[in-house]
């Protein structure tokens, strides 16, 4: 049974406190999936708010670096447990704040905690090399050092994982953290937030500052005491927090889109490659920058697979995540919903052939919601904006090639380079693959969203800033490496 309190009011969390907006302004955060369901109201922060959340990180990180691994690690772990116990609740402020189904909800949440365990661990790992001297008295090796306060800028599509996966290993390698959540899913980062505090972490440690982007997000890039920002969210906005933080000589790490392709071979499992095709464009209403968006098909099993894919496609049931029934969510907003619906307009008057879906659906008991069918193209050409432009959306198109080669290409053929999957049972054509697609994440037989929390994930060209999130990789962005030369 559902425990949830719509309409409370949330606040920032602030060196150890949970305080108000100076302003004391806030803002609705709405259920895309009931526009008339205020789901809480959530502090429309300033300037000062954020200087208040840098000036407590910076004071708190001298003794938050003096601690062991270990004993930041304890801290982790607490969290970690909080978490987990009051799984279901973020869970559900995750559904009614942005609209992924609840077992996508539950399932994130979880990936959450298990984030924190593996970072919780790495607290105990090693954190430098000997390297030998040409000196023989003397004992050289490198050893890393925390950047000092890390800003963390969130998007709303992992209101959960995305924080989590930038502010464990930013913390157990020692820096202390001011989070601006997507103001949009700022009610799930203050219930975050609640966990750790829950966890006993020290006061100014981990802070969050809820407000407008174009406001807290971008003071953070600019702030002189911010050390490093670690930003996931669109290009446009990326490319100015990498300027900004540059300017200025601080460290900064960009994940932004991808316009992931997945190849269907000819000699491809079919049913599996159209169920991946499926998972990896439409759950989470294909909101992933991992999303698969262009579905690249050998010619001879092009109407076999278009087939069974689009008799799949009219079996998805659209519906609040909170029901049980429901298989795709609405978009995360209005905004995100005219995005969409902007797109699959282009499609068509670029002289795409629209298969199915298209719209809005009709049913009146999805009307308060920002829904749209799942849509698929075909006739999609690579220069048409469909093809080249990511849509974070439920939006799929079809492209027929006559050769793996030419498959490769095409897939190639974009700005971005985050992930990509090829559906094929030979080894050939995998191992081609693997060598030539211009991708952070390629796979093979699986499709191209999920990402494993103990592995590099990041993406090439317009993808990234090419640095790596997660696993061990995380350690390059959030250390700084000092080479030591001892000599008696
Ligand atoms: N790679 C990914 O995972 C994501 C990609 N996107 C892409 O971006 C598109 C737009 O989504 P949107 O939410 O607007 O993405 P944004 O890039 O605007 O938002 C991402 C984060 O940046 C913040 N932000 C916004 N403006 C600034 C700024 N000037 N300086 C610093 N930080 C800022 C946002 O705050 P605020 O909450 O106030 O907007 C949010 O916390 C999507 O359609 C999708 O294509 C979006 C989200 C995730
Ligand atoms: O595919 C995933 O699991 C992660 C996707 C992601 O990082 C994103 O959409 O921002």
């Amino acid at each position: 049974m559902s425990t949830f309190q719509l309409e409370q009011t949330y606040s920032n969390f602030i060196n150890g406190e949970w305080v108000k907006a100076a302003s004391g302004k806030t803002d609705a955060s709405i259920n895309p999936a009931n526009r008339n369901e205020v789901v809480g109201h959530v502090p429309a922060s300033g300037v000062e708010d954020l200087n208040q959340a840098v000036a407590a990180a910076k004071a708190a990180a001298k003794s938050w670096r003096k601690l062991t691994g270990a004993e930041r690690g304890n801290f982790l772990f607490q969290a970690a447990n909080v978490l987990e116990r009051r799984a279901n609740e973020v869970a559900e402020a995750m559904t009614r704040e942005m609209g992924k189904t609840f077992p996508e909800a539950k399932g994130e949440t979880m990936r959450g905690v298990a984030i924190l365990r593996y970072y919780a661990g790495e607290g105990m790992r090693k954190t430098g090399d000997v390297i030998p001297s040409t000196d023989s008295e003397a004992l050289m090796f490198t050893t890393r050092v925390p950047l000092g306060v890390v800003g963390v800028i969130a998007p709303w599509n992992f209101p959960v994982a995305i924080p989590i996966w930038k502010a464990a290993p930013a913390l157990i390698y020692g820096n202390t953290v001011v989070l601006k959540p997507a103001q949009e899913t700022a009610v799930t980062a203050a219930k975050v937030l609640e966990c750790f505090e829950e966890a006993g972490l020290p006061a100014g440690v981990l802070n969050l500052v809820c407000g407008k982007g174009s406001v807290i997000g971008s003071a953070m890039a600019e702030h002189p005491d911010v050390n490093g920002i670690t930003f996931t969210g669109s290009n446009e906005v990326g490319k100015r927090v990498g300027a900004a933080v540059l300017s200025r000589g601080a460290k900064y790490q960009l994940e932004m889109g991808g316009k992931n392709p997945v190849i269907i071979a000819a000699d491809a499992d079919l049913d599996l490659a159209v169920e991946g095709t499926i998972s990896g464009g439409l759950k989470s209403t294909g909101q992933k920058c991992t999303a698969t968006s262009r579905v690249i098909i050998e010619r001879k099993v092009y109407d076999a697979f278009k087939e069974k894919l689009l008799s799949k496609v009219e079996e998805i049931r659209l519906g609040d995540g909170m029901s049980g029934e429901s298989w795709m969510g609405p978009c995360a907003s209005e905004g995100q919903l005219n995005t969409v619906l902007s797109y699959i307009q282009k499609g068509q008057d670029e002289g795409a052939i629209l298969l199915a879906g298209g719209n809005r659906p009709d049913s009146p008991e999805l009307a308060e919601g920002f829904y749209v069918q799942p849509t698929v193209f075909e006739g999609v050409k690579s220069h048409m904006s469909i093809a080249r432009e990511e849509i974070f959306g439920p939006v799929l198109a079809l492209m027929p090639v006559d050769s793996i080669e030419e498959a490769i290409e095409l897939a190639n053929d974009s700005d971005y380079g985050l992930s990509a999957s090829i559906y094929t049972q030979n080894v050939g054509s995998m191992l081609s693959f693997i060598r030539d697609m211009d991708a952070g994440l390629v796979r093979i037989n699986a499709e191209t969203a999920g990402v494993e929390l103990q592995a590099p994930f990041g993406g090439m060209k317009m993808s990234s800033s090419h640095s790596r999130e997660q696993g061990q990789a995380a350690i390059e962005f959030f250390t700084a490496i000092k080479t030591v030369f001892v000599k008696s």
